[in-house]
């Protein structure tokens, strides 16, 4: 079963609260915040005392999706305000492993990011101690993009590694999914599906959350498929 986890970055940040109430209502899961410091990505968006708002109106999943540099000086503030997932991207750390264990010590799930352009083999020492892996769909930095194809091989290959190493890891996209790229990155491994303006920008959130969830295509393994032949 696949989780939804629309992204704020595409709501009306003029009255986030309803924003995201109207998304659990809806269907949601998860709801995926996008934390931006004009630094690692060119926009700036939100920080803690924002989601400490926003945890006041709903019990649902905050997935904290952090692009920032350093990383590690943010875990506390995001895990007192509510994150239960603390997402950090790999091209910022120099010593992820000990943001890892902050994150966990904090009492929240680990995920970390990948670039579109980054390999998997940056995470390969740390897959064991993560709960989650965020596959970015598009370049990070803004809604809206246009999904990215050449990320289903590592989607694939990620779970691969993931069903073969016995590890308990949900596999994140985030970045252009709507109905159509729903079936290719579901049917690549994906579990955990970030959606901002495919579900924000729909005139019908709860039409749209079912269109991406029906969607979802069972898991086609490439490598068993050969030897079968
Ligand atoms: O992390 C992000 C951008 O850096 C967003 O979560 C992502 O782009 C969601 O927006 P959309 O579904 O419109 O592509
Ligand atoms: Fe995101």
């Amino acid at each position: 079963m696949i989780k939804i986890a629309p992204s704020i970055l595409s709501a009306d940040f003029s009255k986030l609260g309803a924003e995201v109430q109207r998304v659990v209502a809806a269907g949601a899961e998860y709801i995926h915040i996008d934390v931006m410091d004009g630094t690692f990505v060119p926009n700036i968006t939100i920080g803690a005392p924002v989601v400490k708002s926003l945890r006041k109106v709903t019990d649902a999943v905050f997935d904290v999706h952090l692009m920032v540099e350093h990383p590690e000086t943010q875990i506390k503030a995001f895990a007192e305000a509510g994150a239960d997932i603390i997402c950090f991207h790999i091209e910022t750390a120099k010593h992820p492993h000990r943001i890892v264990q902050e994150i966990h010590d904090a009492g929240c799930r680990a995920a970390i990011a990948l670039n579109p352009g980054t390999s998997l083999a940056m995470i390969e020492e740390l897959l064991q101690d993560l709960d989650m892996v965020l596959i970015m769909t598009v370049n990070p930095g803004f809604g809206g993009q246009k999904f990215i194809a050449s990320t289903l091989d590592k989607i694939h290959m990620l779970s691969h590694t993931i069903h073969d190493m016995g590890y308990d890891c949900d596999i994140e996209v985030d970045g252009g999914i709507n109905e159509e790229t729903a079936a290719l990155v579901t049917s690549a491994g994906a579990n955990v599906l970030v959606a901002g303006s495919a579900v924000y920008g729909a005139p019908d959130v709860q039409k749209a959350i079912a269109a991406i969830r029906a969607a979802e295509q069972p898991h086609v393994c490439h490598d068993h498929a050969q030897e079968e032949e």
